[in-house]
């Protein structure tokens, strides 16, 4: 089987070639400036689809024929989590962003169009809006506002797959907290192959991260929009794009924060062990949503490279069950997986649905 997967990025896109078994991955970077200069995330199709192009004519692949072209998706409209068939009304949402703008809006994009040139199917495998929560993790405690499930699904579900199996159990088993650390932050309670609660990390929710901001009190938003300082959809791309580290440091990298704290900057010391803070209790509030029935905590994303942010979180949480370190992410593996599985006949796409 020959797979094709495509996982963009907010500033890079990363594709693998799944072939007799063996992944090849090549990652792309575009220029931020050049990114900012689309004002719409769906408009970068043609830039995103001539670099995968590029790239597979440079690795001998350009004209590989694919069994199935499978996209990181994708802020479309809130779905169980699964493997779904990129059809016209997914591809549809896709382009409008029918909840929202995000990098990953454009996999399921670039999925159908190289998979139209192979003459196979194209699929998303659990998009960003996988929305398995408990009823009472929907309640905001303002009527008319409702919480919602936004998150590392692709990475958390796959990296929680791999840890159940490691400790010789089943993920339909498993009581999990699964914290992805990466330029954004989600912290995702998986019971019994669920995720039953996890905070919207992109809409101002849960713990901030280096991009995002995280939650934040309502009088300092209504403030900030009284006296101009924001509009409505500055403040939306400043909370998801600028929050968190970078508001306070103007940097995203955690390895210049954490060379700025061995010289002793206060400044950063202080805003590190914050995102610290933020997370251990993002952990313990879900540890209590699970009634403190959980088997192991997992700590992955790009952040968990840094054994000092892991230990500083293991310190302050290791009390609640085993703490297991996954650095990185798994989301081109996780989504040649969900195509194999379908084209094995393993397991069923599902079909996107508009109710
Ligand atoms: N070896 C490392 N040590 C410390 N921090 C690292 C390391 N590698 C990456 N990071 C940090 O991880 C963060 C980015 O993580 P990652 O690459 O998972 O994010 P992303 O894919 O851009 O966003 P997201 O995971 O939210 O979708 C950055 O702050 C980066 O500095
Ligand atoms: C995947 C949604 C959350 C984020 O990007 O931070």
């Amino acid at each position: 089987m020959n797979i094709l997967a495509i996982d963009p990025g907010s500033t890079s896109t990363k594709i693998g070639v799944f072939t007799q078994g063996e992944m090849i991955h090549a990652g792309m970077d575009h220029d931020r400036s050049l990114i900012d200069s689309f004002s719409e995330v769906h408009e970068q199709e043609e830039m995103r689809f001539a670099c995968i192009t590029e790239e597979l004519e440079k690795r001998g692949l350009g004209t590989a024929r694919f069994d199935a072209v499978v996209g990181r998706g994708g802020l479309v409209r809130p779905v169980t989590g699964g493997v779904y068939r990129v059809c016209d009304n997914l591809l549809s949402d896709l382009k409008t962003g029918a909840s929202g703008s995000h990098a990953s809006n454009l996999g399921g994009i670039l999925a159908r169009r190289f998979a139209v040139t192979s003459g196979c199917e194209a699929f998303i495998v659990d998009p960003v809006v996988v929305d398995e929560l408990n009823d009472v993790a929907r309640l905001s405690g303002l009527a008319g506002i409702e919480r919602k499930s936004i998150f590392h699904a692709l990475n958390q579900k796959a990296v929680a797959r791999r840890v159940a199996e490691e400790r010789g159990g089943s993920y339909h088993q498993a009581h999990l907290i699964v914290a992805h650390m990466g330029g954004g932050v989600t912290v995702g309670a998986h019971k019994k192959g669920r995720v039953i609660d996890v905070n919207n990390g992109l809409n101002g929710d849960g713990p901030y991260a280096p991009e995002r901001s995280g939650s934040l009190p309502v009088e300092g938003i209504v403030s900030a929009l009284k006296e101009g300082r924001y509009t409505p959809d500055t403040l939306v791309r400043t909370v998801s794009r600028q929050g968190g580290i970078f508001s306070y440091l103007g940097i995203v990298d955690l390895r210049e924060v954490e060379r700025l704290m061995e010289e002793g900057d206060a400044e950063a010391i202080l805003v590190w062990g914050g995102m610290v803070y933020q997370i251990a209790k993002e952990i313990g509030g879900l540890a209590a949503a699970m009634d403190g029935q959980v088997d192991a905590v997992v700590l992955t994303g790009g952040m968990a490279h840094s054994r000092r942010l892991t230990e500083a979180i293991t310190e302050k949480i290791e009390f609640i069950a085993d703490v297991v370190v996954v650095p990185g992410e798994f989301e081109l593996e996780a989504l040649a997986d969900g195509a194999l599985r379908v084209l094995r006949g393993e397991e069923e796409a599902k079909e996107y649905e508009i109710r």
